[in-house]
């Protein structure tokens, strides 16, 4: 993903939450200056590039569906479906993180050599100060939802799971499969039904541009608003 192409559906994301930009840009640059000239991890070396990818969240049905994430060539997890899995006996190759709930897993998880996707956004800045610092940054993958500005970059998504989804995209996956998503869990608060909602409707754009459809998009598709173009 382009950040020309991400920043007309990043406008609409941040227009919606009434975040920001400028906050999402001062979190990326105090990630630039956490990390300083630390080595980071390079992504391609996770092996997507024509791989069958489970792109786990973190809804109810996770642990009833563990067996696809354990079938898939590579398991990403959006943040508690790591831990969930990792229950479960399922190996994940890579946390995706914006270090709001499980943060001491992602430290545990470079410490072990295993990598984790940190996001930084406008409003986790003192979970940033307090983690970075803590996570082996040779095991860290830093990612910006504003422009990027390297070694933080930019692959698309917004919620921790359509951000793996994105990543597993740019660098080369041949399919993609999603256990543990669901749209419309009642346990939810009012916010994260709303950040549920722009998931949709970032992987129903996500499959449009790949020319693939998602199985965890069928049924739904008719009631999804349209973002981004191509
Ligand atoms: N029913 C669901 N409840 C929570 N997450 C879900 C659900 N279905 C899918 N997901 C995906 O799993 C991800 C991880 O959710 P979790 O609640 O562990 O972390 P989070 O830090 O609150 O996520 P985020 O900060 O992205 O909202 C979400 O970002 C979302 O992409
Ligand atoms: N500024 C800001 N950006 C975000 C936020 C958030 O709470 N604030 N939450 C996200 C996923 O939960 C992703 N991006």
């Amino acid at each position: 993903m382009e950040f020309r192409t991400w920043e007309p559906v990043y406008e609409a994301v941040l227009d919606d939450f009434g975040y920001p930009r400028d906050g999402d840009e001062q979190a990326r640059d105090q990630f630039v200056d956490l990390l300083g000239d630390a080595g980071t991890y390079d992504p391609d070396d996770l092996g997507l590039d024509g791989a069958t990818v489970a792109v786990a969240g973190a809804g109810p049905s996770l642990e009833a569906e563990a067996n696809r994430a354990a079938a898939a060539d590579v398991v990403l997890a959006a943040s508690t479906a790591t831990d969930r899995l990792r229950a479960e006996g399922v190996a994940v190759d890579c946390m995706v993180t914006d270090l709001d709930k499980n943060a001491d897993t992602g430290r545990e998880l470079t410490a072990e050599g295993t990598p984790v996707v940190v996001h930084a956004h406008g409003d986790n800045i003192p979970a940033l100060e307090e983690y970075v610092p803590a996570y082996d940054s040779e095991f860290v993958v830093p990612t910006t939802q504003a422009t990027p500005a390297p070694p933080v970059q930019n692959y698309g998504g917004f919620t921790d799971g359509d951000r793996a989804a994105f990543l597993a995209d740019h660098f080369g996956a041949t399919s993609l499969v999603f256990p543990g998503w669901d749209f419309d869990d009642p346990a939810v608060t009012a916010e994260k039904a709303r950040k549920l909602r722009w998931a949709e409707r970032l992987l129903f754009w996500l499959e449009q541009r790949r020319g693939e459809r998602f199985d965890v998009l069928d049924g739904r598709r008719d009631a999804i608003e349209s973002v981004g173009g191509d």
